[in-house]
Order: C-alpha cells, then sequence, then structure tokens
C-alpha cells in the first residue's frame, strides 16, 4: 500500500480575512480541514457535540483563529442559532458541512427510527445550516463544501440511508449552484475514500484496508484527511472562483473500481 502524508500547496495567507464554520471540527476531516483553513489565514468556527474534542482542536492552532460551539447539527434552531451567532461575529465567507456518519446495516436491518437518524444528520441538518447561513454568504459571495462519500453515484451495500442522504445533499448543492449562483455563491461536494479517522476502530481499519483500500480502491491508499483539507481549502480560494455544482472525489479511484462497499466483507 501507498500512502500520501497530506499535501501542502496552497501558499501561507491565502485565506487571510476569512471567516469560515465547519461542522463536526473536533476529529477526523473536520478537524484537518479547520487546522489547515486556520494556518492559511482563515477564521474557523467549529461546531460538534463535545467540548473536549473541539477544545483540542483548538490547541492545534493559533490563538485567536479559531473559536466553537457545543451543538447538535440535528438540533435545527439551535445550530440555525449558532450560524447566526457566527455570522453576525465574524462573517461568513466558506461552510464546510463535514459531520456526518452512519451505522453498517443492510437495507432490510434499518428500522424507520435508524432511516430517520442517518437522514437528519446527513441531509436534513445540511440544508438547514446551509440556508441559515445563506445572507452571509450571500454578502460575502461565499463557498459551500459539503463533505460527501465516494461511491454516492453508484450506491454502497450497507449504507442505503447514508448513501440515499449523500445522493439528496448532491442534489441540493447542485440545486443551491443554481439558485445562488448570482450572488456569487458556490456550492461544491467531496467524496473521500477511506479515512483512517478514529471513528473506524483499529478492528475496523485493520478490515478495511485489507478489504477496502487494497482490493476496491485502485491505487491501494486510504485518503489522508489533510488531502481532503487542502482541497476544501482550495475550493475556498480565489483559485476555485469559477467551481460550482462539482462533486470531486478524493478516493484513489475508488469510484472506478469495485466500489468501497461493493465488497461482502464492508458489511459482515
Ligand atoms: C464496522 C465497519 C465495517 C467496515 C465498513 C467499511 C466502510 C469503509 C469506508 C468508510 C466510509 C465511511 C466512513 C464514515 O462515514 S466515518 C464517519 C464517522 N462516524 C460514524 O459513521 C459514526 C456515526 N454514527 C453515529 O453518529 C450514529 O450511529 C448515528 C447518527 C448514525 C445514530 O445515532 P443516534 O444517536 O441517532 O442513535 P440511536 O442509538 O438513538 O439510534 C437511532 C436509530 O438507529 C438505529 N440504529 C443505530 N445503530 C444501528 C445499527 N448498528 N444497526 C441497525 N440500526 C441501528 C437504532 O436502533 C434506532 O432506531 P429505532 O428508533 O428504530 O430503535
Ligand atoms: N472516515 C471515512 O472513511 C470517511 C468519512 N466520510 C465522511 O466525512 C465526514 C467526517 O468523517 P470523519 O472525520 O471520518 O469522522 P469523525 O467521526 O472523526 O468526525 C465526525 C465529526 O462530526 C461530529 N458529529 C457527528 N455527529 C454530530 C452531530 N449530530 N452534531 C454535531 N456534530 C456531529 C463529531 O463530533 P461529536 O461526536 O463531538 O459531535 C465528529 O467530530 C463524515 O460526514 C463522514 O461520513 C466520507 C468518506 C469516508
Amino acid at each position: 500500500m501507498t500512502a500520501t502524508k497530506g499535501t501542502r500547496v496552497l501558499a501561507p495567507g491565502t485565506l487571510d480575512g476569512l471567516s469560515a464554520l465547519v461542522t463536526g471540527a473536533g476529529s477526523g476531516i473536520g478537524r484537518a480541514v479547520t487546522v489547515r483553513l486556520a494556518e492559511l489565514g482563515a477564521h474557523v468556527t467549529g461546531i460538534g457535540r463535545h467540548e473536549d474534542t473541539l477544545a483540542a482542536t483548538g490547541e492545534l492552532v493559533d490563538s485567536g483563529a479559531y473559536d466553537y460551539h457545543v451543538c447538535d447539527v440535528r438540533d435545527l434552531d439551535a445550530v440555525s442559532a449558532v450560524v447566526a451567532d457566527t455570522g453576525r461575529r465574524h462573517g461568513l465567507g466558506l461552510l464546510v458541512n463535514n459531520a456526518g456518519g452512519q451505522f453498517f446495516a443492510r437495507a432490510d436491518d434499518i428500522s424507520p427510527g435508524g432511516w430517520r437518524s442517518v437522514l437528519d444528520l446527513n441531509l436534513t441538518s445540511v440544508f438547514h445550516i446551509t440556508k441559515a447561513a445563506h445572507p452571509f454568504l450571500a454578502a460575502s459571495r461565499g463557498a459551500v463544501v459539503n463533505i460527501s462519500l465516494s461511491g454516492v453515484e453508484r450506491g454502497g451495500m450497507g449504507m442505503a440511508h447514508s448513501i440515499a442522504a449523500r445522493a439528496g445533499v448532491l442534489g441540493l448543492t447542485r440545486t443551491l449552484a443554481l439558485e445562488w449562483a448570482a450572488e456569487g455563491i458556490r456550492l461544491n461536494c467531496l467524496g473521500p475514500g477511506t479515512v483512517l479517522t478514529h471513528a473506524l476502530s483499529d478492528e475496523a481499519s485493520e478490515h478495511v484496508l485489507g478489504n477496502l483500500v487494497d482490493r476496491a480502491t485502485p491505487m491501494r491508499t486510504p485518503t489522508p484527511p489533510e488531502d481532503v483539507a487542502e482541497l476544501v481549502a482550495f475550493l475556498a480560494s480565489p483559485a476555485g472562483a469559477l467551481m460550482t455544482g462539482q462533486l470531486l472525489q478524493i478516493d484513489g479511484g475508488a469510484h472506478l473500481g469495485p466500489g468501497l462497499h461493493m465488497l461482502p466483507e464492508a458489511y459482515r
């Protein structure tokens, strides 16, 4: 297996003066995005449910470049209030809808409650947060990056609820890219492949590496969270000024291979 180490190509100061809001900033991809945006000059407001992890992210960035709110993105009134507070305090030039996830189960084993839970987290929250951000994004001619999943256009075994939600996010992204283009607002989706964050347990990581990375990813490498972060920063930078309505899969070709989740082992 080969693995990149997380590539940094953007120049220091690229995002000077940008105000960003990142959901799920306390770990994994959201933490890597927060750290990189702040390194490039942005102020970042993080959202998550756990204060300890959000605070730990703050230890990785310069003081003054970061604050956070403890909030569940499924609490639509609370999270809309956080967006409005952030917009009033700092303005808002970039929204990164990153908080998300699912449990792995065959469709037959997903109850109405399980379906609702995953749709609320991965689709409904994204709609409401993005809508709450609209006036601030219009004022800044800002951008939205929605963190999706490699395979969203092809399906994924064991993930009917999550893939349906992410497909909904892609449709939402493209629709708002049309509706808000005249205001200079851009929206894009990123589809990471397998990212070895703490969300995958050690046992699952071994399983994922053996079966899903080596066998299902043509480039036989996981996606470093830092690579996702650099792409988010690119989309927020002037170089991304004409990119909107895109799904960019950053997955070592997984969307071309047998599929991250096409192997029976993916949902044993
Ligand atoms: C084990 C790994 C195998 C290998 C898989 C290969 C994949 C490799 C590629 C990786 C691709 C994607 C990676 C990621 O997305 S990493 C993301 C980071 N984190 C997570 O995914 C975890 C996030 N999960 C959660 O936050 C929660 O589980 C979730 C929001 C989904 C649910 O939380 P909630 O608090 O709402 O949960 P409840 O306990 O209240 O349950 C709500 C209903 O859901 C049903 N449920 C919950 N878990 C399961 C399950 N495992 N199977 C079936 N049903 C489940 C639960 O019963 C409730 O329903 P009812 O009301 O009907 O009882
Ligand atoms: N890891 C992977 O292989 C891949 C991940 N993805 C997607 O990337 C995104 C980030 O995943 P990753 O970094 O790996 O996982 P993590 O579990 O590390 O990150 C998820 C973050 O979201 C936060 N979060 C979860 N639920 C809520 C909620 N209801 N309200 C507020 N915050 C919440 C969590 O913080 P807290 O618990 O404190 O709330 C956590 O910081 C997810 O959408 C995931 O599905 C996509 C492709 C592959």
